[in-house]
This record gives C-alpha cells, structure tokens and sequence, in this order.
C-alpha cells in the first residue's frame, strides 16, 4: 500500500554526484572508511541544499580594484544536531560548511524489536532556541526517532529546524510530517519502503554500524 506525504516539504537532493555516491553508499561491499567518507559528503551536498534560503546582508568589501558591496550572512545562527549514532558521520561535512555552527547532540537507539525510539543522552547550546537548527540522521525509516527528537527540540523552543537525512522511507517522511507540520525535510533519496524489521528497502543497511564498524 503506497504511503501518501506532502511532497511539497521534501526536497529530494538529486545532483548527479549525489546520486553517485549514493550507489556507492548503498553497495555491501563498500567498506567502512569510504562509507563513512561517502556519508559526510553527502551531508556537505544537502547542507548546501538546506541553507540555500539563509538571508544575506549587504557588506563593503575593498577588493584589490576597487570598492564593492557584497553579501555576508545576516541574522541567526546555526546548530547543527546530530542523532547519535549514525547523525555523528555528518556532522564534520556540515562543519566544512558552517564552521561557526554549534554543535548539539541527541543519543536515540531504536529498539531492535519494538522498533521504537530511546532516548539516552541530550546536549544541547543554552541558546539553541535562537538558532537555525540542522538535525541529521542518515537515515529516516519509521520517523520514530526523527519525531522524538523534533518533539525535544521544539520543547526547548527551537522555531527553524531542517531535518537532514540520507535515505528515507515515505513512511518516515508522514511519520515526521504528522507529527510536525513546521519542519523541512531534505533527503538524497526517497526509497520503497520498510521490510518486515523496519529497515529501508533498498536502503543501504544499518548506517550507524556501517559508519562505525560494528556490524
Ligand atoms: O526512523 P526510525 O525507525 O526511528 O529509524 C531510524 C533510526 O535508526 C537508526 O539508529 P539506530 O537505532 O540504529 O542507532 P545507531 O545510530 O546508534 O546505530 C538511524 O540512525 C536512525 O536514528
Ligand atoms: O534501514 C535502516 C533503518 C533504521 N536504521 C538504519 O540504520 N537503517
Ligand atoms: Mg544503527
């Protein structure tokens, strides 16, 4: 049965290079280091995607020619927030980007057999509230853990919060979509489904162990 979302709060982060890598993410055979390699480029790619709508301010800048008014950044700050653990293999990608950003972490295990989410650690900026806030998992497969996190995030009074993910399920993207109607979902693809124990299907397996080597 197909699962119905809002398309229109999704962006699919499909460049050519994207899509690439993503086979090479998705292959069994790929090992490790280049998993984790590949995982943090991606996050460079949809971080590009999800501040492209940041505001600009003018600024004077003198080049070696002459004057000239230019664009910097203007107005609120970013945090990028990880669910841990997979969410950590994008974080230094989002750095290269937005190396003033802060960084907050939530720890969130899925439970293996009821496949619902536990919440284990919680850290965030004291003024996260005032922040854009970047929250990255690789992968969003029910939305159990997405939603958890968003429902703590938006408790502590954060208004902009992007959720970055790799691959992702539609019945994760309506899980999230329900729960939150605010929130901007950026993936690099939208997959099938879920098999029988709620992993993406095709997906490309358990990312957290992938990234870290513990299968
Ligand atoms: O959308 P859901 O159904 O909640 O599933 C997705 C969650 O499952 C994975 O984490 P996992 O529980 O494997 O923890 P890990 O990152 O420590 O491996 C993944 O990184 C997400 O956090
Ligand atoms: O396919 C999935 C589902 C949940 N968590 C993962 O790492 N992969
Ligand atoms: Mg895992």
């Amino acid at each position: 049965m197909s699962v119905s979302y809002d398309p229109a709060r999704v962006t699919v982060v499909d460049h050519p290079l994207v899509q690439h890598k993503l086979s090479i993410l998705r292959d069994e055979k790929t090992g490790t280091k280049q998993f984790r390699d590949l995982v943090s480029e991606l996050a460079v790619f949809e971080g590009y995607e999800a501040t492209r709508d940041l505001p600009l301010e003018d600024v004077q800048v003198t080049t070696p020619i002459r004057e000239a008014t230019c664009k910097q950044l203007a107005g609120r700050k970013l945090a990028i927030v990880p669910i841990l653990r997979a969410g950590l293999g994008m974080v230094d990608g989002l750095l290269e980007l937005i190396p003033a950003a802060r960084v907050g972490h939530i720890g969130m295990y899925r439970d293996e057999v009821t496949h619902e989410p536990h919440e284990y650690y919680c850290k965030l900026p004291q003024d996260v509230d005032e922040r854009i806030c970047l929250l990255v998992d690789p992968m969003l497969a029910t939305g159990g853990s997405a939603t958890a996190a968003l429902e703590y995030l938006r408790k502590q009074g954060v208004s902009d919060i992007r959720l970055l993910c790799i691959v992702a399920a539609p019945e994760g993207i309506k899980a999230v979509q329900d729960a939150d109607p605010n929130v901007k979902i950026f993936a690099c693809a939208i997959d099938e489904g879920l098999n029988e124990n709620a992993y993406i299907v095709p997906g490309l397996g358990d990312a957290g162990d992938r990234i870290f080597g513990t299968l």
